[in-house]
């Protein structure tokens, strides 16, 4: 079977130019320029990458955008007040606080914080549980990267074996109630699920988020599956840093129909879907520029 790797690198590029249109053409008609608020705590080098490819996309696409880095051993009141102060702000339509928080503050009580109308992450219980029952605006941006792959390369997702393997919050549990709504038939595997393999080769679309380096190879893969691969897994080899996904890339190529590479996969969709979020948020808010009056 030839196999049809994604570029996901190309696909955001794209995504990221339309909007940059839609930008343009909004603020000309008078809206307020949309803004993005990345809030960055301590030095995880992988987290600092993320974030400058957030801040440098939004300038791309014509957002103005602001970082708050705080240091490592900063106070849950300090996070707090940060996150608070951006909730209020006018100039502000999207948050999003870079996960993870360092172990002595809570993830949790900041996701609640966010204000669920500028949660460009779609991590808010609230904006969760618009997702779970089809009345979503803001869906977390992985899956929402996924969906749209999904899209372009299979069209009409209605009555297909969507396998998920992760049950995480920003990845499993969400991809799983989007493909749901967009009609396929969905089992979610986990760390617990008897015979993963076995299921996972029934599947027409398989998408995998577990964070273990090529857990999935060609013996869980029905020949002509489209495989999205979201693990992102740096290891170091021979002293530099390299990145694996959570699918035996060069054993599933061979066999799927279509497959997503890591790098330049989900990761690059990730971002371009974040300014989607923001897009949306910015078009809910709908604040309007200053109207300056002449003397
Ligand atoms: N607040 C959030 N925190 C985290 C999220 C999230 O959606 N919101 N997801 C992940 C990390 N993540 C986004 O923040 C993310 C991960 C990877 C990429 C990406 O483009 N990866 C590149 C490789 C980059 C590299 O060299 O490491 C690729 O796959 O090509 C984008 C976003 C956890 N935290």
């Amino acid at each position: 079977m030839s196999v049809n790797v994604i570029d996901g690198r190309q696909l955001a590029e794209r995504l990221v130019e339309e909007m940059a249109e839609e930008v343009k053409a909004r603020t000309g008609r008078g809206y307020q320029q949309p803004g993005l608020a990345v809030v960055l705590v301590g030095e995880d080098p992988a987290s600092a990458i993320y974030v400058r490819n957030k801040i440098r996309t939004a300038e791309k696409a014509g957002l103005h955008s602001v970082v708050t880095h705080l240091n490592a051993s900063c106070s849950q009141q300090a996070l707090d007040k940060v996150v608070t102060e951006l909730n209020e702000r006018d100039d502000i339509d999207g948050i999003l606080v870079q996960l993870p928080l360092p172990a002595h503050l809570s993830e949790e009580r900041i996701i609640n914080l966010v204000t669920p109308e500028k949660d460009v992450d779609g991590f808010h219980p609230m904006n969760v549980g618009q997702l779970a029952t089809g009345q979503a605006h803001l869906v977390p941006c992985t899956p929402l990267g996924c969906l749209e792959i999904l899209k372009r390369e299979v069209g009409d997702l209605s009555g297909k074996h969507a396998v998920v393997v992760g049950r995480s919050n920003i990845v499993g549990k969400p991809m799983a109630s989007l493909l749901l709504q967009a009609n396929c038939t969905v089992t979610v595997v986990h760390s617990k699920t008897m015979d993963a393999a076995n299921l996972c080769k029934q599947a027409d679309i398989l998408v995998v988020a577990v964070g273990v380096p090529e857990l999935v190879d060609s013996a869980w893969v029905k020949p002509g599956a489209v495989v999205l691969d979201v693990g992102i897994n740096a290891i170091e080899k021979d002293g530099k840093r390299k990145l694996m996904g959570d699918v035996d890339f060069a054993d599933v190529a061979d066999i799927c129909k279509a497959i997503t590479p890591v790098p330049g996969g989900i990761g690059p969709m990730t971002i371009a879907c974040l300014i989607k979020n923001t897009l949306v948020a910015a078009k809910q808010r709908g604040v309007k520029q200053p109207v300056v009056k002449a003397r």
